[in-house]
């Protein structure tokens, strides 16, 4: 019987996180487990989280990104900002330095409440993203999907440790039936390991509005890596400045691409409620209520 594990709920921008701490163990939350938290109402999430003990000297935390589907990611914006709220709301510590599947994550806690990321530097090379053929990306080149939609068919694309395809529009972004067409692109045989799929319009060069379809979850009220990736992609295409507001459906994210060329996200994070739960059942309890952390 592996002892419970402790967890927090939470969301970024109403990103569904599962924050679990696995420090000092051994053993991980098993696909079961995850698929019985995905299907329970309460526990339904679009990524867990799941904290480990350091595997490189100097960082705080591994950093285990698992999406709904049980498919694991390199990044994950808002539940990087959960995990920092997490932690901080433990010992104070406000600086973090996170290590994921796909690199090093800078994290900070700001006075005030908000939380910053480096979620490092954008990778445009084709190899990167990754994509199933060489692809010319000397102007950032927009990719053909031909598809039944009139209202999107030309992709920019960009890893920021995950995959990304963003379809800038010019019609406003919630009258797009984005989920008709999200599961046939995240598939697409052009991106061997899937992709997020993201349409995005730019309203003004300091903000754009957009919304996205995640790899191995589906649509969700925001997604913190596309909204870098459609922010770099935007100023890298001459349709936005480095530094913008990003609108997602669950409120704005603040993107940042620095001279350095690390990509800076700053936004929000929630803790809605905390509980235990057995990794390889599933099951789970809820702490009494309490106070938010
Ligand atoms: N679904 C993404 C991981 C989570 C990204 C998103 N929740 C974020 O805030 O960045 C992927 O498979 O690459």
């Amino acid at each position: 019987m592996s002892a419970r594990i402790p967890f927090s709920r939470m969301n970024g921008l109403g990103n569904e996180i599962l924050v679990a701490d696995m420090r000092g163990r051994a053993d991980t939350i098993e696909p079961q487990a995850a698929i019985v938290l995905a299907n329970d109402t309460q526990t339904r999430f679009d990524q867990i989280m799941a904290i480990h003990d350091p595997q490189t000297a100097g960082t705080d935390a591994f950093v285990r990104i698992i999406n709904t589907d049980g498919s694991e990611a390199g990044a994950c914006g808002n539940g990087t900002r959960c995990v920092v709220h997490y932690l901080s709301a433990l010992n104070g510590q406000r600086e973090f330095l996170f290590q994921t599947k796909a690199g090093l994550l800078e994290a900070r806690a700001l006075p005030g409440g908000l939380i910053s990321v480096d979620m490092g530097q954008p990778r445009f090379d084709w190899q990167s993203i990754p994509l199933a053929q060489k692809v010319d990306d000397t102007n950032a080149t927009l990719i053909e999907f031909p598809l039944a939609s009139p209202a999107f068919s030309r992709a920019a694309v960009v890893s920021m440790g995950n995959p990304h395809a963003v379809f800038f529009v010019d019609a406003d972004v919630n009258s797009i039936a984005l989920e008709n067409y999200g599961s046939q692109l995240e598939h697409h045989p052009l991106f061997p390991d899937r992709a997020n799929i993201s349409i995005a319009q730019v309203t003004r060069p300091t903000a754009l509005t957009m919304r996205t379809w995640e790899r191995g979850v589906g649509l969700t009220r925001a997604c913190g890596s596309a909204a870098c990736a459609a922010s770099v992609l935007a100023a890298r295409t001459g349709r936005a400045e480095r530094r913008i507001v990003v609108t997602v459906p669950g409120g704005d994210l603040i993107i940042e691409w620095r001279d350095d060329d690390h990509v800076i996200m700053t936004g929000p994070a929630e803790w809605e409620w905390s509980g235990t739960l057995d990794p390889l059942s599933g099951a789970f309890d809820r702490d009494a209520e309490r106070a938010s952390a």
